[in-house]
């Protein structure tokens, strides 16, 4: 599918536990949807091998990443297994502005402070088709030791039992089904749980995956634990960001093409 067709902009948050497939499900949509913008997260994870600085992620030390918070350069951050996550903010507002559909790809806690800050955001959760299944995944893609894969199935339980917190699950069982069901969810028209709320209309989520550690099924759209900050993460300062901090241009994966894209991505 090739669909250069522009939806009205809004911004869509893209979350699930480590290794479902979400970085595979999003080469794919960019590959094909050239007017949705992905930001890029600045993070202190050390880089892996395939990854480019500027265009998987701004790579940065403790140092600067809390220069970035504390000047509420960040839309919203996290600590994630052991590492800082952070979306630069300036990026996101400038994109949205110009009409542009922007992509966060970001975990629960980071979600929760997106959805406190712009409730107006869509949020998608990839879940994946069993839990073996995404054991298989994060320890096939070889790039964690075992005490990292560890520590990141360890907070999978806790994303599979937030399912409901989103308004949409995508079942990523096939990334290009997967990638075409994102697609359609970036560009339809949707309403956010403030306006599900005061139009009752009740649940228009999807269906639930039902892997949730505690056993329970998604509701589809829920307004219970909303806003919350999560687990150890606080919200995002306010101020705006000095221009130029992550808007180099050459660096921007929206302006690769697909082939560039496909190269960089692991
Ligand atoms: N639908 C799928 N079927 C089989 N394998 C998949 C599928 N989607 C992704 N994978 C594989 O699973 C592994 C993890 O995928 P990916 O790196 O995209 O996950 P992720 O959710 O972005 O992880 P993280 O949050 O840790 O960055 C990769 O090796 C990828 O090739
Ligand atoms: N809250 C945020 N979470 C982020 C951001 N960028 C990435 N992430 C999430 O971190 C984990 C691990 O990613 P990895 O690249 O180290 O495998 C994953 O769940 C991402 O979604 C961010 O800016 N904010």
């Amino acid at each position: 599918m090739d669909d250069d067709a522009r939806p009205e902009a809004r911004l869509t948050v893209l979350s699930g536990p480590s290794g479902v497939g979400k970085d595979s499900v999003i080469e794919s949509v960019r590959a094909r949807s050239h007017w949705v913008w992905l930001s890029v997260s600045v993070t202190t994870r050390k880089k892996r091998e395939n990854e480019v600085d500027g265009v998987h992620y701004y790579f940065v030390d403790r140092v600067e990443f809390e220069r970035l918070r504390a000047s509420g350069q960040l839309l919203e951050w996290a600590e994630f297994a052991g590492n800082l996550y952070g979306t630069p903010r300036a990026a996101v507002e400038a994109r949205l502005r110009e009409g542009v559909p922007v992509l966060l790809k970001i975990d629960l806690q980071g979600a929760r402070q997106v959805r406190a800050a712009m409730p107006e955001a869509q949020l998608v959760f990839l879940a994946p088709p069993s839990i073996e299944e995404l054991k298989r995944r994060l320890i096939g893609r070889g790039t964690e030791d075992e005490d990292t894969i560890a520590r990141r199935l360890a907070h999978a339980d806790e994303e599979l039992a937030a399912e409901a917190e989103f308004d949409r699950t995508i079942v990523n069982d096939v990334v290009e089904r997967a990638a075409d069901e994102l697609v359609g969810l970036l560009g339809s028209s949707f309403l956010t749980p403030a306006q599900l709320s005061s139009t009752r209309l009740g649940s228009a989520g999807s269906s639930s995956t039902g892997l949730s550690s505690a056993g329970l099924g998604s509701t589809g759209f829920s307004s219970t634990g909303l806003g919350s900050t999560g687990s150890g993460a606080t919200g995002p300062g306010s101020a705006e960001f000095g221009a130029g901090d992550f808007e180099s241009g050459n660096l921007d994966p929206g302006h690769l093409n697909p082939g560039q894209l496909n190269s960089v991505h692991r």
